[in-house]
């Protein structure tokens, strides 16, 4: 028997050290409770107790919040301040939120059941790092002058969409706040900001921070709220000029439909993802264990991009599972709060159930199960790290984003047909090789149809690095100067020119 099989993990769930302050709906610089006042629980992975009731918004709350941004934007102040006072505004965010980073990692751990030291040490600080890098762009956003046939004076001007409604998922609350937030405010545009239903908190924390840092109000509303009402509301909303979703495939072509029905809004998507890790005969084992198993595994394996195929050449096939098995077994689950934690709880019951489902599918299939493949312990939504080896293409593991922490291992001959397999999937968000020959990683770079493609490293997400997917991963690039595009709109102003020197 596994190690990590044993008795109940959460006995007594480390206190957070924070207080709960902001559960009410932000509109319009104000904090204000639903329309409805319907509130709903949001509640502790840990343990799976209420944390919190937070104000439920829904449709009647996006109409306020739709309308506070179109106000916002249609009478400013924020389209028409200077780009540089946007950047200032934007940065003293940043600066507030680096004050408040351990508050703000230890709600966002209690909320979501992440390791607090993944939080405070790499998400906060990439969260931080985006506001400087969309706070740069601000004043740097600029259209061109273009040559004409005849004699015209031609500007392309490049303005601010107008009012963005954005749906963010739980995996990454308050790092997914920001690669909408960042780029859509550093543009000029005003938000309608909707959280995962799941995760609430920390995003009503930084919006407040937002307004303390000197945010017009109505610039940033956030709705807490479920998909089906506030989500579907903002998608379907008449006044909202540009659309921004993360989460699944399925909602992802629920959100488009409702736009396409709507007012044609322009639709960006980062949906899910089935990508492939590849171990070339040539890679260093040890190194490419311990990245195959970050890439599976990090944030409980709730990634979109989380390399959850891994293949391996047959040649060092035996060797990578032996010590793969291992690395899992060692891994470290317990209570996110606690020092040395590699993995916390799953989100909630329901993908809890959904992963148990599929470890359940994967033994029925015939897939070997390595380690793992349980609960863990009998409070919460912790799930025992899970090694499945002698996977097959055509096995729901191999096809389904299963979203948890379970690695399986299929194993390959050569790099055509590992070219072929890695992509034979709907997906094509992101993919990790392992090799050391440099025409190799050229090979697999070019051949794989993903819009990421990490050599000997993985899960590297710079501010500036553009992220999105192939195929049914989405639609668009966000992070980079790619994302500043969605936030834009194209006009060109044509003059006619007299007694012009040049043309
Ligand atoms: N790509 C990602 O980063 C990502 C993130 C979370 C989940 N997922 C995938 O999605 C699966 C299910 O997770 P989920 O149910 O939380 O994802 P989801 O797509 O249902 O939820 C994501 C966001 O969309 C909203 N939403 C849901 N239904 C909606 C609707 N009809 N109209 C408008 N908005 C709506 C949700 O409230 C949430 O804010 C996961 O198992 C995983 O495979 C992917």
């Amino acid at each position: 028997m596994d190690r990590f099989s044993t008795a109940a993990l959460i006995e007594e769930p480390i206190t957070p050290p924070v207080q709960i302050n902001y559960t009410k709906l932000l509109i319009n610089g104000q904090f204000v409770d639903s329309a409805s006042g319907k509130t709903f629980p949001t509640l502790d992975p840990r343990t799976g107790e209420v944390i919190a009731h937070v104000a439920e918004g829904d449709a009647e709350d996006i109409n306020r919040a739709v309308s506070a941004a179109r106000k916002a934007f249609d009478e400013g102040p924020w389209p028409k301040m200077s780009a540089y006072e946007r950047s200032r505004i934007i940065l003293r965010f940043a600066d507030l939120v680096e004050k408040n980073m351990k508050e703000l990692a230890a709600l966002e751990t209690w909320d979501n059941g992440k390791p607090y030291e993944q939080a405070l040490k790499v998400e906060l600080p990439k969260f931080v790092r985006l506001f400087h890098y969309y706070a740069g762009w601000a004043d740097k956003i600029h259209g061109l002058t273009v040559p004409a046939d005849g004699p015209y004076h031609v500007q392309v001007l490049h303005e601010p969409i107008g009012v963005a409604g954005q749906i963010i998922p739980w995996n990454f609350p308050l790092l997914m706040f920001a690669w909408k937030v960042g780029p859509a405010l550093a543009c000029g545009n005003t938000i309608v900001l909707k959280t995962a239903e799941q995760t609430p908190l920390t995003g009503l924390y930084v919006a407040k921070l937002f307004h303390e840092a000197g945010l017009p109000p109505g610039v940033l509303n956030v709705v807490s709220g479920y998909g089906p009402t506030a989500g579907a509301a903002l998608a379907n909303h008449m006044d909202v000029d540009k659309l921004a979703f993360t989460g699944s495939t399925d909602t992802g072509k629920i959100v488009l439909k409702l736009a396409a029905r709507s007012n044609l809004k322009p639709v960006t998507l980062e949906l899910g993802g089935k990508s492939p890790f590849i171990i070339c005969e040539d890679a260093n084992i040890d190194k490419a264990v311990e990245m195959a198993h970050f890439a599976l595994f990090f944030n409980q394996g709730q990634c979109c991009c989380a390399g959850s195929r891994t293949f391996v050449h047959e040649s060092v096939y035996d060797k990578f599972l032996e010590k793969a098995k291992a690395r899992a077994i060692r891994r470290t689950v317990g209570d996110p709060f606690k020092k040395g934690i590699e993995q916390g709880p799953q989100i909630d019951s329901e993908q809890f159930e959904k992963v148990l489902r599929y470890i359940r599918s994967g033994i029925d299939s015939n897939a070997t199960l390595e380690c793992g493949g349980e609960r863990l312990g009998s409070k919460g939504f912790f799930i025992q790290p899970t090694v499945f080896s002698n996977v097959e293409d055509n096995m729901l593991i191999a096809q389904d984003e299963i979203f948890g922490p379970v690695q399986t291992i299929l194993k390959f001959k050569d790099l055509d047909e590992v070219i072929k397999r890695a992509n034979m999937t709907p997906y094509g968000l992101a993919a990790g090789v392992f090799t050391s020959n440099l025409d190799t990683a050229n090979t697999l770079s070019r051949g794989l149809r993903a819009g990421t493609v990490w050599i000997n490293c993985f899960n590297i997400f710079d501010a500036a690095i553009p992220f999105g997917g192939y195929k049914m991963s989405g639609i668009g690039r966000e992070k980079g100067i790619y994302s500043l595009n969605n936030y834009l709109q194209v006009k060109a102003v044509v003059t006619p020119l007299k007694n012009s020197a040049w043309l």
